[in-house]
């Protein structure tokens, strides 16, 4: 049976007294939202009702309003702030990454604090990295008989990701002797997952897995590795040069308070360490030639990279590869540029 809609308290018309005499629900009165920005919605939601997903249990969603009307806050889609309603779906995503007693996590955005829960129930030491102060602070007091947490109000995009972690593993060490190393795991504002993706994944000396909710689409591009498909981009050889990317499992967009206009889905990046990534003379230069590769999407490759040698020493590299002097960029697996950069690039 399909579950009931639970009301969204923070659409207009606003009734308290309605939702109190619903028999299903349960709405003390210090839930009610401080403020009234009812003139902006926040998302692009148009029902009054939040149609939760079946298996969302009331008592996630009643704790999520409870904790943002502590702190008199709304989601903000600026902020990508999609609560998840699910904690079972938390459990799932600590699972994928089959965090255990002794691990630390990192987790990105921890909002209301429903994974980090989780993370913690799960005998993880987390670092939490959140933007929206009044969440950093919410989260924080929510577990503050705990040590198992440390909370850092910043910006994950702009913030020096290593020197918090290094510090942070430092500190667990000098109390636990500890060696293994740590992983992410997180439920992720979509906005900026490509920012988040780029600066976590060539991390693999400090993690060894990155566990992301994504928004499913982006998750689908990310683990394509079948050339040829329009999909296939830069990105793909940046994840598949730093990971072994798996997507797995799909989360309906009905597990989220406000409802986003997509679907999510997790995907794992198991990180190599930067011993098993391919052998290239500079990662800089790499990425420079496959960008510049697929800038010319319909390009081939001896026209497109005419501004590092020129097109007789590109179709003579492509050659000594084994691949065809025409080739394309969405024709080339890893290996393939790998071995063209080594060839094309000089030292
Ligand atoms: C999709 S919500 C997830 C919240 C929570 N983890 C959950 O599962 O319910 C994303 C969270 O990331 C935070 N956030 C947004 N941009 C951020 C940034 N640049 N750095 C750190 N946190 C950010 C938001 O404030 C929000 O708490």
């Amino acid at each position: 049976m399909a579950a009931p809609p639970l009301p969204n308290p923070f659409l207009p018309p606003f009734s308290f007294t309605s939702y109190r005499q619903s028999p299903n629900l349960y709405f003390p009165a210090s839930t009610a939202i401080a403020g009234s920005r009812w003139a902006t919605p926040f998302v692009s939601c148009s029902a009054t009702t939040v149609r939760v997903g079946e298996g969302v249990n009331p008592d996630d969603y009643h704790s999520t309003l409870r904790a943002l009307n502590s702190k008199g806050r709304v989601p903000r889609k600026s902020l990508g702030q999609h609560y998840m309603l699910n904690s079972s779906i938390n459990e799932q995503l600590a699972a994928a990454a089959n965090v255990k007693e002794g691990d630390v996590v990192l987790e990105i955005g921890p909002g209301t604090g429903s994974l980090t829960n989780v993370l913690i129930n799960s005998g993880a030491t987390v670092l939490a990295v959140e933007k929206d102060s009044y969440m950093a602070a919410l989260v924080d007091e929510r577990f503050a008989n705990t040590n198992r947490l440390k909370v850092l109000n910043e910006d994950f995009v702009k913030c020096h990701v290593s020197s918090h972690m290094m510090s942070f593993l430092k500190s667990i060490e000098l109390s636990e002797a500890r060696s293994q190393p740590a992983k992410v795991v997180s439920n992720i504002p979509f906005n900026i997952s490509t920012d988040i993706i780029k600066q976590l994944l060539p991390m693999g000396d400090i993690f060894s897995e990155v566990v992301l909710l994504l928004q499913e689409e982006a998750a689908l591009r990310l683990v394509e590795t079948s050339l040829r498909r329009s999909e296939y981009r830069p990105i793909n050889v940046f994840v598949n040069f730093y990971s072994d990317p798996e997507l797995k499992f799909k989360v309906p967009r009905t597990n989220f308070f406000p409802q986003p206009n997509v679907d999510a889905a997790v995907v794992s990046f198991k990180l190599k360490q930067a011993a098993d990534c391919p052998a290239v003379s500079s990662t800089k230069s790499f990425f420079s030639m496959v960008n510049s590769a697929f800038n010319g999407k319909r390009k081939m490759l001896r026209k497109s990279l005419q501004h590092i040698c020129t097109s007789s020493e590109i179709e003579k590299a492509l050659e000594d590869s084994s691949l065809p002097p025409t080739s394309r960029p969405e024709e080339l697996s890893l290996d393939d540029f790998v071995r063209l950069h080594n060839l094309i690039v000089k030292q």
